[in-house]
């Protein structure tokens, strides 16, 4: 078997990557040729510890191709991943329409039996709403399956998650189907899950928005620690301790971020509503999220006063480190209100980018913390980069105008930041 991966984003390159690396002949097809001449020369798009080695060394050993000629690549391989992007729309529901080009693309240049898989995070009954836009493309009625097999890794760590995943959740009603994927993920070693392809949507929808729960819920219990003056990082320390809890997932902070989280909590809602089913639940789950980052700003008006002509040195944008990705990252909206407030933003990440530098004129973009430091009234901290928690805090304070400390991700240690003279505040992690 042969595998073509559609959309060589996050998902399409590190899968490109994992089936290359099981032995299997991997091309890699996406709509913009910028994408497809970098990753020809094994390079990436995008910043994701320890991927570009991986799919250079493919590369250079042929296993590994990349294209933009659709019709060709799918006429010539047998197993298809859909890997496109489906983000949200304005209404809230999920934008399938990179997912039916795709679709209608493999109809259309279909010649014999094709597995067309969805890696993409789908609204459930869309397995169904695939079938149907590659069978209306199609020229001639060849067969065909769609499986359902959504992803579970994580930006920033998406090697270790793709190469050794908690589970394999495989949706489909093809003996055929499921045969050839277990081929395919044959030198894998973890859980699988073979089931329909409506309960592997949703168990992709169900993980995401349960891992936000979590979040919120810190989060609104941070605010109460701050009153009773107790550390929100000791109380999840001993809540995680509990195997029905476990300890991942109980950091307070500015909220949740990035292209997944918020964007599926908003479709597995909207999906909820259309069948008269409301998971209220979630809908004060995002609410909590949208204002968590107006709490830290709270605090910096509560020791600042009126934000209006402030230095403020913005540290991280990224929604979270390691990843260069700043979709729905909380330190946007963070820059976004300081700006409206007209304090002077002094930014610094070590590789995430502003999107669109017209319209952040008045952030001084800078090129190492400390410069993003010098003459600053208030550090506000909103991505935790390891660099910041090696960073020389005791020299650093040289640098600023006032040692205001606000940690957005309560990423120091509160005595440490005090003894050394900072007014430092974070989220439920003062005391
Ligand atoms: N980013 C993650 O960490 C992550 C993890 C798990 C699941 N997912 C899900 O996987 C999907 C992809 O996410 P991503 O972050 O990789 O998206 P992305 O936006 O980074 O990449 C999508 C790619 O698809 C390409 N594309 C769009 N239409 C195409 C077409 N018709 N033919 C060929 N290429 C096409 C785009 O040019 C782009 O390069 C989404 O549904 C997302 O929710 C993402
Ligand atoms: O205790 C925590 C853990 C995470 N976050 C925030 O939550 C967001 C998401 O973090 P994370 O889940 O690590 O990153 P993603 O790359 O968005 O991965 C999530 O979304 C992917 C896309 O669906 C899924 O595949 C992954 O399993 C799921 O973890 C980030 O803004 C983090 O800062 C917190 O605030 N507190």
């Amino acid at each position: 078997m042969n595998i073509l991966i559609i959309g060589t984003g996050y998902v399409g390159a590190t899968t490109a990557m994992v089936f290359a690396e099981s032995g299997w002949q991997v091309t890699g097809l996406d709509i913009d040729a910028g994408k497809i001449e970098r990753l020809r020369q094994g390079r990436l798009h995008f910043h994701e510890p320890g991927l570009e080695d991986l799919i250079a060394k493919h590369v250079r050993s042929g296993r590994l191709l990349f294209t933009t000629d659709s019709e060709t690549a799918i006429a010539d391989h047998d197993v298809i991943f859909i890997c496109v992007g489906t983000p949200s729309r304005p209404d809230g529901n999920a934008d399938l329409r990179y997912i039916r080009q795709a679709a209608e693309d493999i109809g259309r240049a279909m010649n014999g039996y094709k597995l067309v898989v969805t890696k993409s995070t789908v609204p459930v009954g869309t397995q169904e709403q695939v079938k149907a836009w590659i069978e209306s493309a199609q020229r001639q009625p060849y067969r065909f399956d769609v499986a359902s097999n959504p992803e579970f890794l994580r930006e920033g760590k998406a090697v270790e998650d793709a190469l050794r995943p908690d589970r394999i959740v495989i949706g489909t009603d093809s003996a055929r189907a499921t045969r050839q994927l277990r081929t395919l993920y044959g030198s894998f070693r973890c859980p699988w899950i073979v089931t329909k392809p409506r309960t592997a949507e949703l168990i992709k929808y169900a993980s995401n928005a349960f891992l936000a729960t979590k979040i919120s819920y810190m989060n609104e219990l941070a605010k109460l620690c701050d009153e009773l003056e107790v550390n929100v990082k000791e109380v999840a320390d001993g809540m995680g301790l509990d195997p029905r809890i476990g300890p991942s997932f109980l950091q307070a902070g500015l909220g949740y971020g990035g292209s997944c989280f918020p964007k599926d909590v908003s479709e597995l809602v909207m999906t909820s509503r259309k069948h008269e089913v409301n998971l209220r639940i979630l809908d004060q789950v995002m609410e909590v999220n949208q204002g968590q980052f107006a709490y830290l700003l709270d605090k910096a008006r509560a020791r600042l006063g009126s934000l209006a002509g402030k230095e403020i040195a913005v540290l991280g944008l990224a929604f979270k480190p390691d990843t260069d990705d700043i979709r729905e990252a909380p330190a946007l909206r963070m820059i976004d209100r300081l700006l409206l407030e007209q304090a002077s933003v002094r930014l610094y990440d070590p590789v995430a980018a502003l999107p669109d530098r017209s319209s952040y004129r008045d952030v001084t973009v800078c090129s190492t913390p400390e410069e993003a430091l010098l003459g600053a009234e208030a550090v506000m901290l909103c991505t935790e980069w390891t660099e910041f928690a090696e960073l020389d805090w005791a020299q650093a304070k040289a640098f600023l105008e006032q040692p205001n400390f606000f940690d957005g991700r309560n990423m120091l240690d509160a005595g440490r930041m005090r003894g050394m003279g900072y007014f430092y505040q974070s989220i439920g992690n003062d005391h």
